[in-house]
């Protein structure tokens, strides 16, 4: 199953941002399937996959190098791993699957308080050449400390498994509570305080010189009413351009997807799918169609006026400042 269109979505006359990338759109994608063993793309359910209305198959690419030189194995990585810390902690109910693993709901026995533990499997993560991005997952994570972004407290191996334990975010995924609203969609009042204290986390990350590069409904937690970032798998910390292609197709920049440089305003581009997504219940730009925008009739100015911002070529894309001073924000 594809990311769903709202069948009945009326739409207004398109604004062109990216003019005839249509067939070339596609053609990068066909490419972009060939050229790795066939293996790019790949179909993960969202967990709690016993549940119709929250089974969605993404499409997630892979990282593909444009450098072959980038996937460099860190060979201290290894010895620096703290050892195996299992035993403080109970572990209980599976709460949730991604690329290497599994995620567990845990208590630390001293204090009796839950974490969620993710256990990712070293043999896979080593077939796969992953452990460099675990290596900088948790680099990552560990530097960020911010209401919006889910806090790493704990890192460490068993015989079997690297360990992350989390903050536990009790609300499930944005992903699952958008699925269960109305037309699978928020009011504007309502996407528009998620959309905020995500423009928060991006704030933050961009001042650590951090880019998340999979942003979506999927990776981003409810905790306590909050909304909290997760999954930093994708991420890099970096002041200089890039071009691997990695992330979910729905939420591709065009820079991304022409094999342009890029820099940080990727993860803005994809607040602009993610404000699109909440307010409408489906992305904004099909694979097959390009770059083409076209709102639904019932959106308000001011929303239209912030993604307009967002969902536009990387040089006239707007800032996170820009983003947190709008009026829809407000
Ligand atoms: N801190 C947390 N608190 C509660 N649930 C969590 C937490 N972290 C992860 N989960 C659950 O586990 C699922 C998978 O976690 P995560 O996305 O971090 O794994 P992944 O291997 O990076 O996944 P993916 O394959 O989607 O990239 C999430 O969708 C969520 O349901």
């Amino acid at each position: 199953m594809k990311r769903q269109n709202s069948a009945n979505a009326t739409t207004t006359s398109p604004s062109k941002y990216f003019s005839n990338t249509s067939n070339q759109f596609s053609e990068i994608l066909k490419q972009i399937t060939q050229n790795s063993n066939n293996k790019p793309i790949r179909k993960a359910c969202s967990p709690n996959s016993n549940n119709q209305m929250q089974k969605r198959v993404k499409t997630q690419i892979t990282s593909i190098s444009r450098n072959p030189n980038q996937n460099i194995h860190n060979k201290n990585f290894n010895s620096s791993v703290p050892k195996n810390k299992l035993e403080y902690y109970q572990v209980l109910e599976q709460i949730g699957s991604g690329k290497f693993g599994k995620v567990y709901k845990c208590l630390l026995n001293q204090t009796k308080k839950l974490y969620a533990i993710k256990m990712i499997d070293k043999l896979y993560l080593k077939k796969n050449q992953m452990l460099h991005q675990l290596h900088r997952e948790v680099a990552i994570q560990q530097m960020l400390k911010h209401q919006n972004i889910i806090q790493l407290v704990e890192f460490f191996e068993t015989t079997n498994n690297y360990c992350l334990v989390l903050e536990y975010a009790t609300g499930g995924t944005l992903f699952q509570s958008l699925m269960k609203q109305n037309n699978r969609r928020y009011s504007e009042p309502a996407a528009s305080n998620i959309i905020k204290q995500v423009a928060c986390a991006i704030q933050q990350m961009q001042q650590q010189s951090i880019i998340h590069r999979d942003l979506k409904p999927e990776n981003i937690l409810w905790c306590n009413g909050q909304i909290k970032i997760s999954d930093f798998g994708w991420s890099v910390q970096d002041k200089k351009e890039r071009d691997t292609l990695c992330g979910t197709i729905d939420y591709l920049s065009p820079e991304m997807v022409f094999g342009q440089q890029y820099d940080n305003s990727i993860d803005l581009w994809s607040l602009g799918v993610l404000t699109f997504e909440l307010t409408t219940g489906r992305t904004p730009f099909q694979v097959q169609e390009g770059f083409t925008l076209q709102f639904p009739d019932y959106l308000s100015g001011d929303v239209k006026d912030l993604m307009k911002g967002l969902l536009t070529d990387k040089k006239n894309r707007k800032s996170i400042e820009w983003v947190l001073n709008h009026v829809w924000l407000s």
